[in-house]
């Protein structure tokens, strides 16, 4: 028996069919003359003699592909199931099909379907889309927005060819545009209509994404537009923090696939506070070695991702710190509490954001419960002035871009940033050795990384006449800010529908 490569099963229902189920009755249909279906485990189980009845299984071209089904029985995981459909007389199945490494592209097959079945079919087809599509959405409204320009500049031609006949198969409903120019994505979330869609897929890197939120932050009604609308990308930029930490892959193929199977997951939001100014962060805040290796190097754009690493190493030689006065709402300042509060959360069954958003209609952002940066430091802040920061950084998410797990505690719905501190004269084997502990899966648990569970912080830069401070990846002014999250306040689209695709740290 061939089998199709699985890539996950479907995640709330896999466990729902014993091995005994596998030849129930009930979950087996034949088509053709030769051919059955059935419903096993975690996988749709083929089971056919072609030559018996060459015109059993047919081959069927889709989206430009002609699929070839020359063995007789196979394997498809749920997970891969995109759609099924039953007329009178045929039975047509359409699933994504391996193609190489991590690209899938959506394949059909089609039976004839027998007189005698025609009761059982019915029941059959959405049972077998039930397993498909556990307790996600299926047929989901998604509004595409392509930053021409993201990443290498290719997103326009991955669309097309990796995700575009995906979402087709599985009958989404597609709304597409382009962006013209940087902003435009502020301007088309701020003007979206939040019952239209379910979900904004934005096909770049995380700079889109992060204008999208913050347009739909502009809207009378943001908590609502934030709780309908679902926010996911395609990953077409250069970092892709977003799909990495929702769908743990980089491939277009999967991406879209774990969009159509995706979970609507509520997602922690925070509100950086600057001047008079409120702005929405998803992923991150940083402050020191990584912002500045990041923001400071743009100059160095040539080198491809090599200019973090150089402009990494340059600063770590020099040992450069970065004087700051630091206040924090602390939830968890002790390892072994965050390890156990990851694995509390990790095991409570996933609560799921409703079709539709739940209770937030004609809602607008939620009050700063902290107040703002110009406001008095709450008094129940823990506050820490230092002269040798040498990185702070704050996650939202824990995965910053491909292979680096940097917040390994980070949940998506916990209401709390992880928030990391790193002396910057720790010595520069040790720093750089926590660079290789970072892909290790071993830097949470050095002694010289700080970990802290915090609701809202303030950071107010010292004796520096310039510098960088990194939200999400984009450059703020360098002055005084505060961060406060929001729990739940935004919507994902994730394959758990409560975890983040990294390991945790434990
Ligand atoms: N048509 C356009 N022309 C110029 N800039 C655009 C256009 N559309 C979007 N942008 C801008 O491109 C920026 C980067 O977008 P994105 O994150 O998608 O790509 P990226 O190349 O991966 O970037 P990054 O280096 O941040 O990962 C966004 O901030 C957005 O404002």
């Amino acid at each position: 028996m061939s089998t199709e490569s699985s890539t996950q099963k479907s995640p709330l229902l896999a466990d729902t069919l014993t091995d005994s189920d596998n030849f129930n009755s009930n979950f087996v249909i034949k088509v053709g003359k030769n051919v059955t279906l059935a419903l096993g485990a975690d996988a749709l189980l083929i089971h056919a003699i072609v030559d018996a009845d060459p015109k059993v299984v047919k081959n069927i071209q889709c989206c430009g592909l002609w699929t070839t089904e020359s063995s007789p029985s196979q394997e498809i995981p749920f997970y891969n199931i995109l759609a099924v459909e039953a007329s009178e007389s045929t039975l047509s199945i359409k699933y994504a099909k391996l193609l190489l490494k991590e690209d899938y592209s959506p394949s059909t097959l089609q039976y004839i379907l027998n007189g005698g079945e025609a009761t059982k079919v019915e029941s059959w087809v959405e049972r077998l889309l039930e397993l498909a599509y556990g307790d996600a959405q299926r047929n989901k409204r998604l509004r595409v927005l392509i930053n021409p320009y993201g990443g290498k500049g290719y997103a326009t031609d991955l669309y097309a060819q990796y995700a575009a006949p995906m979402f087709e198969a599985a009958g989404c409903k597609i709304d597409l545009e382009t962006t013209t120019h940087s902003g435009h994505a502020i301007d088309l979330g701020e003007n979206i209509d939040v019952d239209a869609y379910d979900a904004v897929v934005c096909c770049s890197g995380d700079g889109l994404p992060y204008e999208v939120l913050n347009g739909l932050a502009k809207k009378p009604n943001a908590s609502e537009a934030l709780t309908k609308l679902a926010i996911t990308m395609l990953p077409c930029g250069s970092g892709n923090a977003l799909a990495w930490n929702l769908y743990g892959t980089n491939s277009v193929s999967l991406v879209a696939l774990a969009i159509i199977k995706g979970l609507r997951t509520p997602l922690d939001l925070a509100s950086i506070s600057q001047g008079n100014t409120r702005t929405l962060s998803f992923l991150s805040q940083s402050y020191g070695i990584i912002a500045e290796s990041d923001l400071g190097t743009d100059h160095l754009r040539w080198m491809g991702a090599a200019r973090f690493t150089y402009g990494f190493l340059v600063r770590l030689i020099a040992q450069k710190t970065y004087p700051c006065d630091v206040a924090f709402k602390v939830e968890m300042d002790q390892k072994k509490d965050i390890k156990e509060h990851y694995l509390a959360y990790k095991n409570k069954k996933p609560e799921l954001r409703p079709v539709g958003g739940g209770d937030q209609v004609g809602k607008g952002l939620p009050p700063l419960k902290y107040g703002t940066v110009d406001d008095e430091v709450p008094s129940d802040w823990e506050k820490v002035s230092t002269d040798t920061i040498g990185n702070l950084y704050a996650g939202n998410m824990a995965i910053m871009s491909a292979d680096v797990n940097f917040f390994p505690a980070s949940l998506p719905g916990d209401g709390m940033m992880d928030l990391v501190m790193i002396d910057g004269t720790i010595g520069r084997m040790k720093s750089l050795s926590m660079m290789t502990a970072v892909e290790k899966g071993q830097f949470f648990d050095i002694p010289e990384v700080e970990v802290r569970k915090v609701s809202g912080y303030r950071l107010i830069p010292r004796n520096q006449g310039d510098g960088y401070i990194s939200v999400d990846g984009e450059r703020i002014p360098f002055s005084p800010f505060q961060v406060e999250i929001h729990q739940g306040l935004g919507t994902a689209l994730s394959k758990s529908g409560h975890l983040y695709e990294a390991r945790g740290p434990c």
